[in-house]
């Protein structure tokens, strides 16, 4: 088998309620070794109720998820996973040493593993400078690196974060996605949630749009151009803009003297567009 396209996540007609409300609504996704998959929807979207299910915090009330080959409530499984919560924190009181050093023993990894992930970990974050700072002395950036680092000490094949640039300013959100990236290009999985379109579109290999149930899925430019009817052509010369059916953009612009710039929608638009519609 291909090693690009080993599946570590499938999610089966899964459906999630609670009492009345209906959260999940007959989903079905994966996710394949050394992709960053993002999950991309409004409030109360079922995205973290998704999440939760995927790392064993919650059972789906229908459908299946397997994750790592079993099942996400075992152990054995959970211990392969590193997760990044939504709204955690670092333990104030202890520096990130000792923050890094005692989640790895929380997840079971042995001693001398532990010292040696947590070494890793330090080096590949960039938090040297760091390891004996408490972690309420962190900046937010960094007390997110730090997090990233707890959900990366027992080596995970599979990382999944809830928003995990939320509140963060731009440098720190950049920092951030290339992390993701270069985890992503170790091989591990990545699962995100996230409200910024900007976000998903440059991270993610692949995009779920949910609002209860998938929406609509692919990379984003396989979204983009699904739902995009038309082109946007500028001339940039007189600076008028036309909108253009894609097969016919090539004409188009064989007609036009001096400079253009052609360019599909954002992800953004079609995101407003294509929820607009759902709703
Ligand atoms: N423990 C719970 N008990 C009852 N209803 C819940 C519970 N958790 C979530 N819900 C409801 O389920 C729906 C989905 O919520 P969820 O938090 O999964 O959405 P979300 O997409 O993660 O939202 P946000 O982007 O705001 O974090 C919402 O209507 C929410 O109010």
């Amino acid at each position: 088998m291909n090693e690009t396209l080993e599946i570590l996540v499938e999610v089966n007609h899964v459906w999630k309620s609670y009492g009345k409300i209906i959260a999940n609504e007959d989903v079905t996704l994966n996710i394949r070794k050394g992709e960053i998959v993002g999950l991309l929807g409004p409030n109360g979207a079922g995205k973290t109720t998704l999440v939760k299910q995927i790392y064993g915090e919650l059972h789906p009330s229908q459908g299946e998820i397997k994750v790592l080959g079993g099942k996400p409530t075992d152990g054995k499984i959970k211990r392969m996973m590193g997760v990044v919560p939504q709204e955690v924190t670092p333990y104030g009181e202890l520096s990130v040493y000792d923050n890094l050093y005692f989640m790895a023993k929380i997840k079971g990894v042995d001693k001398p593993t532990a010292i040696k992930n947590v070494e890793d970990v330090i080096e590949k974050l960039n938090l040297k400078d760091r390891r004996k700072t408490f972690a309420r002395d962190l900046s937010g950036g960094l007390r997110r690196r730090l997090l990233i680092g707890m959900a990366l000490v027992n080596s995970p094949k599979l990382l999944i974060l809830d928003e995990p640039t939320t509140g963060l300013d731009p440098e720190a959100r950049r920092e951030v996605w290339f992390l993701l990236k270069s985890l992503r290009d170790s091989g591990i999985g990545v699962l995100l949630t996230t409200h910024y379109l900007d976000e998903a579109e440059r991270l993610s290999d692949r995009i779920y749009f949910v609002n209860r149930k998938v929406i609509a899925q692919g990379t984003p430019m396989e979204i983009k151009r699904k739902f995009s009817l038309y082109y946007e052509v500028t001339d940039i010369t007189s600076g008028k803009v036309y909108y253009v059916k894609e097969d016919e953009v090539k004409d188009f612009v064989s007609k036009l003297e001096g400079k253009f710039e052609v360019r599909l929608p954002s992800l953004e638009e079609i995101y407003l567009k294509v929820m607009g519609n759902d709703s």
